[in-house]
């Protein structure tokens, strides 16, 4: 981008100071004013917006009107996150469309209606004519969440009805979002992988009759081939990605955007965007940087003083991307533990054995133990914190050699489902314009005349 002179010496960089100077609120105005930065109480829970059915993100419980941190419990519609994993990996079945089925719908589906499910998906996964030619790889993005953005807006020119709000329209265009995920952010990843770093480029059509894991693997790979463990390994993560309540940032963009009665597509699109941030969805390319830099510096991955120091020096904003975070750890909600993490973890640990990643394992198991000291030395902490499902997800990735702009897509191809749930059920029972409040502490001022100002 051009970095414009402007008259009289006011060049972006002076300007930007003027912005930046003129945009700090004195932080003592927020508690003056007992803002709920964040959205959250000062006790850190969430200030309640709300009331869902789809997902339960349980992390404490009241005793006496006492806070007790708990283990973190995931529930999809009432049903515990493991015991929905523990029965589609003991039946050996892919779980995703499974899930999908259960958040939009409210309940498990019978052996006909997931067949009948998944043959509607299936039905919905081509993409319009000539869209990947000319809107994915003419203009392809160096960042697939950009792209996949993108394609989701230009979707809209190619729906008859993109505006009608009724449930049937918008479930219509959910479940072809649903569908079309996986080839809009693969063949994003193709376009930037030939355009940007000159490899050879293929597109693979989905299959009707695979999951939508084996898809991604299949479109992903110029061979199409992959193992069983590889796209079973998949499907779990995606069916662990796919729903996180009604209070997480994009879940919660998806409630507010629908809440003004706009189409799907920008509600979406919308999502994507808040989904893509670092200290969101975008966690996960962040976390897999932020160990090969560590890998780099670190003379012993077994010397847990060293450790510290390192992760010390992200705090102090000394190392890494120098924003001060460590990421993977922390979450709004959950303190003690993040229950799609324990579940990653295990996988993780196993694959790592069989690839003979192991010691790179035993790294990622010492910075989950150390970081949660380091970061308690550095902040005020009213509650515990600990991994959350991003600090392995892209090990795992990784493992199954995903490249890493493919991870956080990744999670947008799973949230797809939660985010259409609770776009459905904002429609259905709110009716409200979602507006919460600002408080001014501006100065007023007297207009001046254009000549009389300097
Ligand atoms: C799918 C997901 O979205 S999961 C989250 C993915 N994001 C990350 O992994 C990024 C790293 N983690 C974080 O940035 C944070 O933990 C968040 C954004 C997830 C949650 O933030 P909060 O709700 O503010 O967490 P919490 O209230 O427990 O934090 C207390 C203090 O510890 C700090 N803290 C929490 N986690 C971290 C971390 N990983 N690194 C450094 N400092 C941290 C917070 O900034 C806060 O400090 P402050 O009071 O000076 O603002
Ligand atoms: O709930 C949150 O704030 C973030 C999260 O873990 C998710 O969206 O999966």
């Amino acid at each position: 981008m051009p970095n414009y002179e402007l008259t009289e010496g006011k060049t972006l960089v002076t300007l930007s100071k003027t912005a930046e100077k003129n945009s700090l609120i004195n932080p003592e105005l927020y508690s003056k004013y007992q803002v709920k930065r964040g959205l959250r109480d000062l006790d850190g829970r969430g200030v309640l917006v709300g009331l869902t059915e789809i997902g339960e993100v349980h992390s404490y419980i009241l005793d006496e009107g006492e806070i007790i941190q708990v283990p973190g419990r995931l529930l999809y519609r009432g049903y515990d996150i493991s015991d929905l994993v523990n029965g589609f990996t003991r039946d050996g079945r892919f779980g995703f469309e499974e899930t999908a089925f259960l958040l939009l719908f409210g309940h498990l589906p019978d052996q006909k209606g997931l067949e009948d499910f998944k043959q509607i998906l299936a039905g919905y996964q081509k993409l319009p004519e000539d869209f990947a030619r000319d809107f994915i790889l003419k203009s392809s993005s160096k960042d697939i969440m950009n792209a996949l953005a993108r394609s989701v807006l230009a979707l809209y020119s190619f729906d008859d009805n993109p505006d009608d709000p009724s449930i049937s329209n918008v479930l219509k265009q959910c479940l072809l979002l649903i569908a079309c995920f996986p080839s809009l952010a693969v063949y994003a990843y193709h376009a930037l992988s030939h355009y940007y770093s000159n490899q050879s480029l293929f597109i693979h059509s989905p299959r009707p009759e695979l999951s939508t894991a084996e898809n991604i693997l299949t479109m992903l790979r110029p061979d199409s081939k992959y193992t069983k463990l590889e796209a079973a390994l998949l499907d779990l993560a995606l069916v662990l990605h796919a729903e996180h309540g009604g209070g997480n940032n994009s879940t919660f963009v998806t409630h507010v955007v629908t809440s003004t009665g706009t189409d799907t597509y920008s509600a979406m699109s919308a999502a994507i965007g808040a989904l893509k941030g670092p200290r969101h969805g975008g966690a996960n390319i962040k976390v897999i940087k932020m160990f090969e830099d560590m890998k780099n510096q670190l003379k012993d991955w077994n010397d847990d003083e060293e450790i510290e120091q390192y992760l010390t020096r992200i705090l102090t904003k000394d190392a890494f991307d120098r924003s001060g975070l460590i990421y993977g750890i922390g979450h709004a909600v959950y303190s003690i533990s993040d229950p799609r993490a324990v579940i990653l973890k295990d996988y993780a640990a196993k694959l790592a054995q069989e690839k003979g990643l192991d010691d790179e394992f035993k790294l990622y198991a010492s910075v989950e133990r150390l970081a949660p000291q380091v970061i308690a030395k550095f902040n005020r902490m009213y509650k515990t914190v600990s991994a959350n499902i991003d600090f392995y997800s892209g090990f795992v990735y990784k493992m199954l050699n995903i490249p890493v702009e493919m991870y956080t897509p990744m999670f947008a191809i799973a949230r797809i489902a939660g985010w259409s749930a609770h776009r459905i059920e904002e429609i259905v029972n709110a009716g409200k314009i979602i507006r919460p409040a600002y408080k001014s502490v501006a100065r007023r001022q007297k207009y001046l005349d254009l000549i009389e100002r300097n």
